[in-house]
Parts: C-alpha cells; sequence; structure tokens
C-alpha cells in the first residue's frame, strides 16, 4: 500500500518559489507603460534600485537569467572570433543550450572549475589568447564568473579572488562578466555588499527568480554604454516588453522582503546538510554547504541511484532532482517551514533505512 502524500515539499530548486500575497498585490496595484515604445515606470524604479544595489551605472530588466547572460556575453564578445573564458561547470557553459555560441558566434573556451567554484587564475590567464594574435586563434575578449557557483553547490567566490580575475581581466585588455544568478546569496553567506563583491565585474547578470523569489526575471547591470548595447540586443532577441511593471512590482518586493529571508535559508540548508549526513548510508559534505545548495551523496548501488531515489522520494511528496548518478541535489528556499525539514529527513532516513533492510 503507497503511503498517502502527507505533504508536498518542492526542493528541487529556489527557481520554485510562488509570488507571495504582498508581490500579487504590487503586481495588480504595478503602474504600467509600454517598455518597448517609452519606458515602463515601475521597470526604470526596478533597474534604479538594482544598478544602486550593484554599484553600477546602469540596469535593464531581462526575462530570464539565460538572457541576461547571453546578452552580456554577446555585448562583450561584438567581433566575429571572439573567445569567452569561462567555468567547465558554469551555468553558462552547461545550462544554457550554447547560446554564446549558436545564437551569438562566441567561442567558448573552457578552464577547470575547482571544488570551490573558482578557476585557478594562473589557468585562466594561461587560457588566454596572445595579442599579438596569431592566424590559428579566436580573440580572447571576455572572462566569466560565477558567483554563488551553483553546479560547485552554491559555493561563494571570495572578493580577494574575483579582485585578482579584475586585475587579470584588466591586464589582458578583457572584460569581466558575472553570473550573479545567486549574487544575493554570496552577499548574506559573506556578510558583504553587493557593489563590493562586483566592484571589479564589468557586467552583472542578477536573477530576482531565484532565492528573493520573484515569479520572473533578471537584470543585468553595468556601465551606461553597456545597457545602451544590450537594449537593442534585448529587442534583437524578442526581449523588448511591453507592460513589465507588473513582473518589476513583484521583483521590487522580492528585494525588499525577501533578502534577508536569504540568512534563514542558509541555516536551514546547514540544519538539513547535518542530518542528512547522520543518516548512515548517506554522504553530505556539510562544510561545503555555505548557502542554499546541499549535495547528497548515495551508496554507489546500481540497482538504487539518484533517479530511482528521486521517484521514491516524489512519492513521499519530497521533490529534489538528480544531479549526477549517485548524487541528489535539493535547493532551499523561503517557502519550506522548519516543520518541512524535519518530514523531509524523516523521508530520506525512512527510504535509506528501507533500503538498508532490503540489503540486510
Ligand atoms: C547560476 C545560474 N545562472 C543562470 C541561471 C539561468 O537563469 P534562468 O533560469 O532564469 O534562465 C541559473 C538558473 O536558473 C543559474 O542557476
Ligand atoms: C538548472 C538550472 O538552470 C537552474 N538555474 C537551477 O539551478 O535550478
Amino acid at each position: 500500500m503507497v503511503t498517502p502524500v502527507i505533504r508536498t515539499v518542492d526542493l528541487r530548486s529556489d527557481t520554485v518559489t510562488k509570488p507571495t500575497e504582498s508581490m500579487r498585490s504590487a503586481m495588480a496595484n504595478a503602474e504600467v507603460d509600454d517598455d518597448v515604445l517609452g519606458n515602463d515606470p515601475t521597470a526604470v524604479l526596478l533597474e534604479r534600485e538594482v544598478a544602486e544595489i550593484a554599484g553600477k551605472e546602469a540596469a535593464m530588466f531581462v526575462p530570464s537569467g539565460t538572457m541576461g547572460n547571453l546578452i552580456s556575453v554577446l555585448v562583450h564578445c561584438d567581433e566575429r572570433g571572439s573567445e569567452v573564458i569561462l567555468g567547465d561547470d558554469s551555468h553558462i557553459h552547461i545550462y544554457e543550450n550554447g547560446g554564446v555560441s549558436s545564437l551569438g558566434g562566441v567561442h567558448p573556451r573552457t578552464v577547470k572549475n575547482e571544488e570551490d567554484g573558482t578557476m585557478e587564475i594562473s589557468s585562466i590567464e594561461a587560457a588566454v589568447r596572445s595579442p599579438k594574435g596569431d592566424l590559428h586563434y579566436p580573440v580572447t575578449k571576455l572572462i566569466c564568473l560565477e558567483n554563488t557557483q551553483a553546479n560547485c553547490g552554491g559555493r561563494c567566490l571570495p572578493i580577494e579572488y574575483i579582485d585578482k580575475v579584475g586585475e587579470l581581466a584588466k591586464k589582458h585588455g578583457l572584460k569581466l562578466h558575472i553570473d550573479g544568478a545567486r549574487i544575493f546569496n554570496a552577499s548574506v553567506a559573506l556578510g558583504v555588499p553587493v557593489r563590493r563583491i562586483v566592484q571589479a565585474a564589468d557586467s552583472v547578470s542578477i536573477c530576482l527568480s531565484k532565492g528573493i523569489g520573484a515569479p520572473v526575471g533578471s537584470v543585468i547591470v553595468g556601465s551606461k554604454s553597456f545597457i545602451t548595447k544590450a537594449r537593442w540586443l534585448r529587442k534583437t532577441l524578442g526581449g523588448g516588453m511591453r507592460q513589465i511593471g507588473v513582473l518589476c512590482a513583484a521583483a521590487l518586493v522580492a528585494l525588499r522582503e525577501n533578502v534577508a529571508k536569504l540568512e534563514d535559508d542558509h541555516k536551514n540548508a546547514k540544519i538539513l546538510a547535518e542530518g542528512l549526513n547522520r543518516i548512515e548510508r548517506l554522504k553530505v559534505n556539510v562544510a561545503a554547504v555555505e548557502t542554499n545548495i546541499i549535495y547528497v551523496d548515495l551508496p554507489k548501488d546500481p540497482k538504487f541511484g539518484a533517479e530511482d531515489a528521486c521517484k521514491s522520494l516524489e512519492v513521499l511528496g519530497v521533490l529534489v532532482i538528480p544531479q549526477t548518478t549517485f548524487r541528489i541535489r535539493i535547493v532551499l528556499h523561503h517557502q519550506i517551514s522548519d516543520s518541512d525539514l524535519d518530514y523531509v529527513l524523516s523521508c530520506f532516513e525512512k527510504l535509506f533505512s528501507s533500503v538498508a533492510e532490503e540489503k540486510a
């Protein structure tokens, strides 16, 4: 007999949150106008606020982080034969359909992501093509970092490291873009303002729809001339939108109400990580849980891998996704309660003790 689902706890990503009542009310009452023919007043407010938070001259709302990264790379790599240096486990390289190449004709030059989310600075420098040019080579234009680094488990890049990469970029006449999908998580975890973290960056893509829980969108920030070019490219990509104040109003609520909640997400991630690590057959690197992402390593049982475990957990109402064959990813967000944490732990205990009994 299948155990009835007592509740659903959605830990697939921090993109799964539903708009709060205050967001819905702000959306319903948003002041709007056509943002292609002019400027939607609420979008202008949001863009001004995010530019201020990031310490950059200007900002632009985009429908997704993927488009934010794509536009940023294409603005910086504006010549045929351009090359971007980025992490081999970066979101831009792994999860954005190769858009920088397929749509932008930009050549990716990957450097290994270390476990802590960084790329060795010496390896980045070694990847820079000689400025003297060589008939065989593309021309390096851009370095991309990701903070926090999602596929490394939501790790925060240290400020000193980002500053050093910024110096390297300047030394070689390159630009620096930061995929800041979870930059607010990095800011809260490091205890450093966003503007200081991204100080060395020429552009940043900041997700509103991740940990701070807006229903849609990201904002890219940079110089006024960068944003002017970006606005043109957004239209080219079909991202020119009309009364986007409806979405920007929710994002403004997210900025004002939810950044402060990220610390709780990080605390909950630690609590859940410690609890899961106490389950005999599971392994969690608790020290590596710096923000809201947890990786749970399962026993390497070919008959019961991450896919099977996720399916079994789903029957119990716990939604998580496989990261690799024997690894599950859990992402915390502000709509996960303390009792949800207890329930998730009990489901993992039930599942993995029953699996152990079957084996015995
Ligand atoms: C690190 C990172 N960058 C960019 C994105 C892309 O954002 P979106 O899903 O809004 O396209 C995501 C995930 O959604 C992400 O985790
Ligand atoms: C999968 C990826 O695109 C998404 N950003 C997530 O972390 O859930």
